[in-house]
């Protein structure tokens, strides 16, 4: 598989401390690779920094081989990397279809033209549906945006990320903030996502032994050091990764 995401060194330090710390990773094509850590171990800045929110203090970032280190994020997700909050806020009053149905119009570089044929129109909608098929929120086409449940929001956000059709999708923590009833649709998306076989998945998780499964790689981050970076078999046995982050009681 092509190598699709390469950092070298990549560092970022604020106030100098050192947030992200000489990290080296790659993430091959159609990979699910997940990142997890104690708070404040520097996972979200990783995530900021391989979206272009924040520009690193050292180090680089290859995107198909391509020096993207000083990207925007608006020209990363040109370039294939969509991240849930970069896309226009939900709009909510409007019916999950719509937010959907401007999503793709969005992706297909439209936004601007108030007017166009109907029968684009009609086929952004049915594009619009596939997408909230996949992430099991078709039921609720006509519901406005703002009725959604926190776990279906959620869902929303992430069907509007798959209508950009970027090849890499970074998600930062979609369980975040659900009820434990809500957690399995949300495995469920990413599992059918995974089964698509089209996208490179880069999740953050805390909820760790729900990832194990889908991720075929794991990162693990401990005071902005990559600690460890393996399959999730090789994370569970890693005695440095069970003393440090799992405080040794790995079952
Ligand atoms: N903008 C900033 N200015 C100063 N320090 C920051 C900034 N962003 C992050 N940090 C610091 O960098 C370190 C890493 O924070 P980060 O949010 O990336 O960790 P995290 O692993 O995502 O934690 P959590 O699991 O709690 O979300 C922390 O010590 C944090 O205080």
């Amino acid at each position: 598989m092509e190598t699709l995401i390469e950092t070298n060194d990549l560092s970022i330090s604020f106030g100098g401390q050192l947030a992200v710390d000489s990290v080296n990773i790659t993430v091959p094509e159609k990979h699910f690779k997940s990142i997890i850590g104690p708070n404040g171990a520097g996972k979200t800045t990783f995530f900021n920094l391989l979206s272009g929110q924040l520009t690193p203090t050292k180090g680089t970032i290859h995107y198909r081989g391509k020096d993207i280190t000083k990207f925007s994020p608006t020209k990363r997700t040109r370039e294939g990397i969509g991240r849930s909050f970069q896309i226009t806020n939900v709009f909510p009053n409007l019916t999950v279809l719509e937010n959907v149905r401007l999503a793709v119009q969005s992706q297909a570089g439209i936004r601007y033209q108030m007017l166009f044929h109907f029968k684009k129109y009609r086929s952004f909608e049915e594009r619009a549906l596939e997408w909230l098929k996949l992430v099991l929120l078709d039921d609720k086409r006509d519901s406005p945006a703002c009725n959604l449940a926190h776990g279906e929001k959620r869902k929303l956000e992430i069907a509007m990320l798959l209508a950009l059709e970027t090849d890499v999708l970074l998600l930062d923590e979609p369980t975040a903030g659900m009820s434990l009833e809500e957690v399995p649709a949300i495995l469920e998306v990413l599992k059918r996502i995974k089964e698509q076989g089209k996208r490179t998945i880069i999740l953050i998780e805390h909820k760790m032994d729900m990832i194990l499964d889908l991720s075929d790689s794991v990162m693990v981050l401990l005071n902005g050091r990559l600690l460890a970076d393996g399959t999730p078999e090789e994370i569970m046995k890693n005695e440095t990764v069970q003393s440090a982050y799992l405080g040794g009681h790995v079952e």
